[in-house]
């Protein structure tokens, strides 16, 4: 079957200082329709890069990358993009934040009510819909967001680092609910965390990065079955495929394995 995305030899260079920075070197990959891949890697190794030439955000400097084998040279409804920092705007409520895709697609009325009170429940914020983002907690305005890029149903999800700002609990609720709406309504999602357990619980494939340059370094196929739940986090199995995501991100080369955090 023909990849739903594909990486053809993405190179990003960036000038710094009058200096050429190579931020993403020849990174090749093929996405599955319906898949979800998570993406991990040291601080700088073009995560983020990869993810906006993805989203049509940056035109790489050599490669390309293939959206159902065309070529994608811009941003488009069909991927939606979810960032840590929410961009939500800020003078309309969470509901009209939500309804914003639907309205510039010109969705008739009773249809976009139904999917914005759909999208909003399903982040948990029904009582906040008339909220404006300035009275919603980061937790709260990150659901939004999320919200927002559910209601437009886009085929691709492209999520960078979207629970890197949520509490501990907030942030194992959203994952589970992820993975709750990606069981229903099967979407190709690509998943930036600087979390290895997020990365592996969410997964079919964890793909590992290399920094200096940015590159693919390890793809990890995580064989647990879904649906997942928090027993599988204490399972023999996850903590193997843990140890070895971890191994692959901090134990690349002994200067960041200094920094690694505790294991
Ligand atoms: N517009 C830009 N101009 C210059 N350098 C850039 C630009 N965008 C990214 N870079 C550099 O490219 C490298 C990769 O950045 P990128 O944000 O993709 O990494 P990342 O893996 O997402 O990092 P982090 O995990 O810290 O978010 C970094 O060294 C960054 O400084």
């Amino acid at each position: 079957m023909n990849p739903k995305i594909s990486f053809r030899g993405v190179s990003c260079t960036f000038q710094l200082n009058g200096e050429v920075f190579q931020a993403l070197d020849n990174f090749s990959l093929d996405v599955a329709d319906g898949e979800f891949i998570t993406v991990v890697g040291p601080s700088g190794c073009g995560k983020s890069t990869m993810m906006n030439v993805a989203a049509g955000l940056l035109e790489p400097t050599a490669g390309e990358v293939l959206v159902e084998g065309r070529a994608v040279h811009g941003p488009s409804p069909e991927r939606g993009v979810i960032f840590q920092q929410y961009a939500l705007f800020p003078w309309l409520t969470v509901r009209e934040n939500v309804a914003f895709g639907l309205d510039i697609a010109k969705v008739p009325e009773p249809e976009r009510r139904r999917i914005v009170d759909r999208c909003i429940d399903l982040v948990g914020l029904t009582r906040f819909a008339d909220a404006l983002p300035k009275m919603l907690s980061g937790g709260m305005k990150q659901r939004c967001a999320i919200a927002r890029a559910y209601a437009v149903n886009p085929a691709i999800l492209l999520m960078d680092e979207p629970f890197g700002a949520l509490d501990a609990l907030t942030r194992v609720t959203m994952q589970d609910q992820l993975l709750a709406t990606w069981a229903r309504d099967t979407r190709t999602v690509v998943f930036i965390t600087h979390d290895v357990e997020e990365a592996v619980y969410l997964a079919n494939r964890v793909i590992v990065m290399a920094a200096r340059p940015g590159r693919l370094h390890q793809v990890i196929p995580v064989d647990l079955p879904y649906p997942r739940n928090e027993e599988m986090r204490l399972s023999a199995r996850f903590m193997e495929i843990r140890n070895q995501v971890w191994n692959a991100v901090y134990h690349q080369t002994p200067a960041i394995a200094a920094q690694a955090p505790a294991a």
